[in-house]
């Protein structure tokens, strides 16, 4: 699907989708509990994905009409798969299911689509390879499709921090139920830190203990997942909020509210202080959950990506707009994304006549030196830089057209009807 938008501004209220990171997390802690009830969960592509993992390691996902998911678990002792497990776009998946698959006494094999079949793996499977398990990349390149043998017992493990901390979130959440758990030493500084928060909110929501040590991670193996009454229920997420909020500050004359918005671990809430310091007129209450926003005269700013990986898109697109150089730093691991998210947003923001400046950790947006000019921009089968565009087109000269458009289905199914119900002018053409 390409999706053309034509200038427009936008007001009304949007709801926030539920938080994919959590929807991850609590999906596959129910598989690894007995049972239990997920509410508000996120139903998209890459959700799925780890939805069809926990089936195929013998629990069941069940969704009703409400959209609440009704989840047996496989209780802490995963079966083979009777199938290769298909991660499709979705890096949370491949790393979550690759330690959860180290677990079962057998062999598991996962493989995704041609962007995740390009990703890193490599510290995760050489973390597993020094426990008791085996892991091997099939071409020998750290990449997948991999190839798992458990089962995992547990013991000390050292991991590299700065490529991806879903490696981390994937050792703690399957090293709670293997024997003897996990000592987990970080090689080198952690970046994403949040997400690990977020691991262990979610965590600790399911009965289950992980804490930070001196030297990284621990949790104690034996352990039981179960959600205090057998329910538990996901946020907003702020990743997906960023994109509303940033199409409020820059076209939101009529003023944009986003519902759904309570604070949680999510360090992409720091969306809302980022608008705010480029002059945006933001009010967060935290309390109701809600923001409101409306357009205003952005200035650039500097801003550090090492928590906020997701959000360099849309500050990317804030940067055209706003005037001076908005300077977007320690953003290498936004390269191992879906796509190399820097170069991306460097090179079809180009097409809409924006200047920047790329560096290996860095990705300076020199906004404002004249409009953004409608063009045909390529959305690299990566939804966050779909997102960030179609914001880009709302306020460019002319016609924006997005090649590729239907990827949002990853994290934001409801996104260019959000933005029509905003009233963005958008045609969709199959
Ligand atoms: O654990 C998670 O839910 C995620 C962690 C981050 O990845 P990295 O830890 O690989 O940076 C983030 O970019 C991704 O969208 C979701
Ligand atoms: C990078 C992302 O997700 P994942 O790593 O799960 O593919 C994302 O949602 O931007």
């Amino acid at each position: 699907m390409n999706v053309t938008i034509a200038p427009s501004s936008v007001a009304g209220t949007a709801r926030a989708p539920p938080s994919k990171s959590y929807t991850h997390r609590a999906i596959l802690a129910a598989g690894y509990a007995d049972e239990a009830i997920v509410r508000d969960a996120l139903w998209s592509a890459d959700t799925r994905a780890t939805a069809r993992a926990v089936d195929l390691f013998g629990g069941d996902v069940d969704r009703r009409e409400n959209g609440t998911l009704e989840i047996e678990g496989f209780d802490g002792r995963p079966e083979v798969p009777a199938d290769v497990i298909d991660c499709a776009n979705s890096g949370t998946t491949m790393r979550l299911v690759t330690a959860a698959a180290a677990l079962a006494d057998g062999t598991s094999v996962l493989t995704g689509d041609e962007s995740l079949r390009s990703r890193p793996q490599g510290p995760l499977l050489e973390a597993l390879g020094d426990l008791s398990a085996t892991a091997y990349s099939t071409r020998g390149n750290g990449q997948a499709p991999l190839v798992v043998t458990g089962p995992l017992a547990g013991g000390d493990v050292s991991i590299p921090g700065d490529v991806s901390s879903q490696y981390i979130t994937a050792l703690l959440m399957a090293g709670a139920v293997t024997e003897d758990g996990l000592e987990i030493e970080l090689e080198t500084e952690l970046k994403s830190a949040p997400y690990v928060d977020i691991t262990l909110e979610v965590l600790a929501d399911f009965g289950v203990e992980a804490r930070t040590t001196d030297a990284g991670f621990a949790v104690d193996g034996g352990q039981s997942y179960a959600p205090a009454g057998g329910e538990y229920a996901v946020p907003g997420d702020f990743s997906s909020i960023s994109y509303p909020l940033a199409a409020g500050a820059i076209a939101g004359e009529g003023g944009v509210r986003i519902e759904g918005a309570q604070p949680s671990a999510q360090g992409d809430s720091a969306i809302v202080d980022i608008v705010e310091r480029m002059g945006a007129d933001v009010d967060w209450d935290r309390e109701a959950g809600t923001i409101d926003v409306s357009r205003a005269f952005l200035s650039g700013i500097e801003v550090d990506v090492e928590d906020t990986p997701d959000l360099l898109p849309t500050i990317a697109t804030l940067g055209a707009v706003a005037d001076g150089d908005t300077h977007i730093t320690n953003a290498e691991h936004v390269r191992y994304k879906e796509t190399d998210r820097v170069s991306a947003m460097a090179e079809e923001l180009g097409k809409m006549g924006v200047e920047t400046t790329e560096e290996r950790d860095s990705l300076t947006v020199h906004g404002g030196s004249s409009e953004l000019e409608g063009a045909t921009v390529r959305g690299r089968a990566d939804h966050r830089i779909i997102m960030a565009l179609a914001l880009a087109g709302l306020v460019a000269d002319g016609e924006t057209t997005i090649e590729g458009a239907d990827h949002v289905d990853v994290s934001f199914p409801g996104f260019f009807g959000l933005l029509e119900e905003l009233g963005a002018d958008l045609e969709r053409r199959e």
